[in-house]
Parts: structure tokens; sequence; C-alpha cells
């Protein structure tokens, strides 16, 4: 019988086991505004080869700006968001549109220590909240970006992170 390994970070053959365990908790504006949804797709796409996506319906072409539909209301999607945001294992927010939904959460996972990145494009013509830039630190990544660097970005993020699975 072929002995059972160690899952171990630093090797290269265990990165696929790794990322299926990994849980990423995507946050993008919904009732923010939707003008950013096909980036937030992309994004997700993207997430996807670095582990299981929480919040793919953040994504979804198909979901308008009145956001989901629950037949308890809002409550049943805060709780199941932060359910879903206590669960990950590292948290990625595209910022451009500003969302109140966005900055709820992200302080949130402040307060949990989840490590965050957050990407803005600059190119919107707005400043980014200095509640978000300003929260830079060890555990919380502000990046500027351009669409075309998606993959560059992520890919350095996840190497240098530490993320606790
Ligand atoms: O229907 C929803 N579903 C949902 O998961 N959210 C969460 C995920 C998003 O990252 C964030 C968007 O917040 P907002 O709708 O305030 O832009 O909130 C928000 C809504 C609507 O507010």
């Amino acid at each position: 019988m072929k002995r059972r390994e160690t899952v171990k970070p630093g090797n290269p053959e265990h990165a696929p086991l790794l990322s299926m365990s990994r849980l990423i908790y995507f946050a993008g504006s919904i009732r923010g505004g939707r003008d950013d949804v096909h980036l937030y797709q992309s994004l997700v796409q993207e997430l996807r080869t670095y582990g299981t996506v929480l919040t793919e319906h953040v994504g979804d072409q198909g979901l308008s700006v009145q956001g989901e539909v629950s037949e308890t209301g809002d409550k049943e999607i805060h709780d199941r968001d932060l359910d879903w945001l206590q669960q990950s294992h590292v948290v990625v927010a595209e910022v451009t549109v500003p969302s109140m939904g966005v900055g709820y959460e992200l302080g949130r996972a402040v307060v949990m220590d989840k490590p965050v990145l957050c990407l803005f494009r600059p190119d919107c013509g707005r400043r980014l909240s200095a509640m978000i830039r300003g929260a830079k630190g060890p555990r919380f990544t502000v990046m500027d970006y351009r669409p075309d660097q998606i993959k560059t970005i992520l890919d350095q993020f996840f190497s240098q992170t530490q993320i606790q699975t």
C-alpha cells in the first residue's frame, strides 16, 4: 500500500492539493453598482486556480444591482456571507466601485485576522477611500492594477502570502 504523504506548502507537487482545500472569499460591489461585473467574473475565474471561491455569485453577470433574491431577506445573505468569511482562508476584494457591503466585509475580515488583497483600478478616475488604502499592513495588501495584470498580481500574492489552510 502507498504510504500517505503529508501535504507540505513548500512542495510544488502538493500545490494542486493545497489549492483545492484553500477557501477564497471574493468581494465585489453588488448594490453599490455592477459596472465592473465583467472584471469580477474574470477574477473569480482566475481565483478558481488558487482554491475554491465561496462567493462565485459576485461575478455572475446575471446578478443585477438588486442583489440576490432571498426568501428570508437580507439577514440570510448577511449571515451566510459572514459564515463564508469566517470559513475562508483568504479574502480578495475588487474595490474600484465603492460598495458599503465590500467595505463592511473588509472590516470584518481584518477583525478575523484574514489575509486580504484589495485590487483598485486607478483609471476609474476616483481615489480609493483612505479607510481601505490606509489599512495597508502585513496582512492587508492594497494593489493598483490594470485588468491585464490580474494573473501576475494573483500569482505574486498567492506565492508571497502566508495563507493558513
Ligand atoms: O445580494 C447580495 N449578496 C451578497 O453576497 N452581497 C455581499 C457580497 C459582496 O461582496 C458585497 C456587496 O455589497 P453591496 O451590495 O453593498 O455592494 O456583499 C451583497 C448583496 C446585496 O447587498
